[in-house]
């Protein structure tokens, strides 16, 4: 999918929100687990529930790898179903990959050409050759790390290095990559005072933005200083959607959460 694309699929849904698909068996309602594969009727029933309201879906691989093979299949049934059913949203693989150049063209392989993701999250740490092997795949979008949301990127991104700070390098360095126009970036919502001078470095790259809900980050704060010509935003919320209920109604419940952010976002578009 095209950054036009899903512009045009915000414009028409009148929403950026990007629902996540974190799976923790001991958070999904207990009946499913009697299923064969509880993981995937979990999701489709999440999907199928919300994606008149949603953009965008976001399985971190994290939850996947964590039931080995099982895990693995339920993955790929999950973005089949995705691809097949709704091929008008946009789908991220979270995986935070990154290493040498030989090693991330067969990551990028294994997301874009195997499971068919439309993107995938990307740790700039290796540098140049650790990410172009993704800008390579046409039509394919790379989600680099800019500034994270949680507390440990005051570690290292907003430390100074040649007098600016570390994610600022990382958002103009990568602007220099080939193909740099199939990047976008992930800024976390509880970094809300910093969209200003991100938006001066990258004013129309479309910002990945977790950590709304569980995490505290606030959606308007975002959107009053995020949001792009284009819209630019996906504002993913994970476990504040799909574990607001866990009984028999959770797909209902998941609904009405996404539909609360939903409307929220409306205001801006
Ligand atoms: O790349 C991400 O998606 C990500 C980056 C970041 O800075 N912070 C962050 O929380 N995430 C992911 O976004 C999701 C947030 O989930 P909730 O906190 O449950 O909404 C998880 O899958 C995280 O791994």
């Amino acid at each position: 999918m095209t950054t036009t694309q899903l512009t045009s699929e915000i414009r028409k849904k009148q929403s950026f929100l990007c629902v996540g698909l974190d799976i923790d068996l001991n958070k999904i309602p207990k009946f499913l687990l009697e299923k064969e594969d509880p993981i995937f009727e979990f999701n489709k029933a999440i999907i199928d529930a919300t994606h008149d309201v949603t953009v965008a879906y976001k399985p971190n691989i994290a939850f996947y790898e964590a039931y080995g093979i099982k895990g693995w299949k339920a993955l790929d049934k999950t973005i089949r179903y995705l691809n097949e059913k709704y091929p008008d949203v946009f789908t991220i693989a979270d995986a935070k990959r990154g290493d040498i150049g030989n090693t991330a063209s067969m990551y990028a392989k294994a997301f874009f050409e195997d499971l068919n993701f439309d993107s995938v999250t990307v740790a700039p740490y290796m540098g140049r050759d650790s990410v172009e092997p993704f800008l390579n795949f046409e039509n394919k979008h790379t989600i680099l790390l800019a500034l994270t949301s949680n507390n440990g990127a005051y570690d290292f991104q907003t430390k100074q290095l040649e007098g600016r700070e570390l994610y600022k390098e990382v958002l103009e360095v990568s602007k220099t990559y080939a193909n740099s126009n199939r990047l976008m970036y992930v800024v976390g919502a509880t970094k809300a005072s910093y969209f200003t001078e991100i938006r001066k470095i990258v004013p129309n790259a479309f910002l990945l933005v977790p950590g709304v809900g569980a995490q505290g980050g606030s959606l308007d704060e975002v959107c009053k200083n995020g949001i792009s010509e284009n819209v630019g935003l996906l504002i993913n919320s994970t476990r504040g959607i799909i574990y607001a209920s866990n009984k028999e109604d959770f797909a209902e419940v998941a609904r009405n959460e996404a539909l609360k952010l939903q409307q929220q976002m409306q205001a801006y578009l």
